[in-house]
């Protein structure tokens, strides 16, 4: 299977703060290195400060290596070209989904939104029901407010707009991290669905290993700036390194 994304030997660091100007920085990513196959999910688990979000950040685009320290491409080519040539085929859905749409707007208003930015024309009604039927909520409330509405609902929204440009690849930042137990399994199955449907590669980044294993081909273990061990999903009891053994044997029972 051919590589849609691929992140070679990644160096981040960032100028720690309240240091007076002494020029002190923090590495948060440290030669990290992987790849993501065309159509599958990937997972990336990791602790609170392991770099995940830095690392999506990167991957989005929205920020760069530090200079001369690793490359990022998707289909061969730098990730900022690409994102420029291919506009709204990456695509990305947040843990805060409370801030990620503005409350005041209508559902309508809120999923037109990404449609009209990305300059798409015609019918944006039909357009705003199909995606509505897509995610799994209703069609006759177009008129209700974002803020009338559950976690999961919102999420939906947040789901119906980042998949609105057809999207090639999807980042999920933690997106279901702010939801119910019941909610999350709702929005994962939602996930499993629109990805063979829609044929999109994920990244799917999050702290529970369980919610990683039910969607993903293959995970990856961060810890402190480092990919410490990579598995693929049927390989979970084959784990070698003793962080990523912790962090199953919090799920699965391990002699660790
Ligand atoms: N723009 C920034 N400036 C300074 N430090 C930053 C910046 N972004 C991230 N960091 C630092 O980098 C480290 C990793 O942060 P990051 O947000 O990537 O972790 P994370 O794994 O996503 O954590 P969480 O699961 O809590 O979101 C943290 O120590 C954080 O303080």
């Amino acid at each position: 299977m051919k590589n849609l994304v691929e992140v070679k030997n990644i160096h981040k660091s960032y100028l720690k703060v309240g240091m007076n100007f002494s020029g002190t920085r923090i590495q948060v990513l440290n030669g990290v290195t992987f790849d993501i196959e065309e159509g599958l999910c990937v997972g990336l688990i990791g602790e609170s400060g392991s770099g995940k979000s830095a690392l999506s950040r990167l991957i989005l685009g929205l920020d760069k290596p530090d200079k001369g320290q690793g490359t990022i491409h998707i289909q061969g080519q730098p990730v900022r070209q690409w994102i420029k040539k291919n506009p709204g085929k990456i695509s990305v859905v947040f843990q805060d989904f409370a801030s990620s749409v503005n409350p005041m707007y209508t559902i309508r208003e809120a999923i037109s939104e990404p449609l009209r930015a990305s300059g798409q024309r015609g019918n944006i009604d039909a357009k705003i029901d199909e995606l509505l039927q897509k995610v799994g909520l209703f069609l006759d409330a177009k008129d209700r407010y974002i803020h009338e509405l559950s976690g999961g609902q919102i999420q939906r929204i947040c789901i119906a707009r980042a998949i609105s440009t057809n999207p090639k690849f999807l980042v999920l930042d933690e997106a279901i991290s702010s939801l119910d137990v019941s909610v999350q399994t709702q929005i994962l199955d939602l996930l499993q669905q629109l990805q063979v449907e829609m044929k999109m590669t994920y990244l799917f980044i999050a702290h529970d290993l369980q919610a990683v294993s039910h969607l993903c081909n293959k995970i990856l273990f961060l810890y402190k700036g480092e990919i410490v061990e990579e598995l693929h999903s049927g390989q979970l009891a084959n784990v070698q390194n003793h962080y990523a053994k912790k962090l199953l044997g919090s799920v699965i029972p391990f002699e660790i």
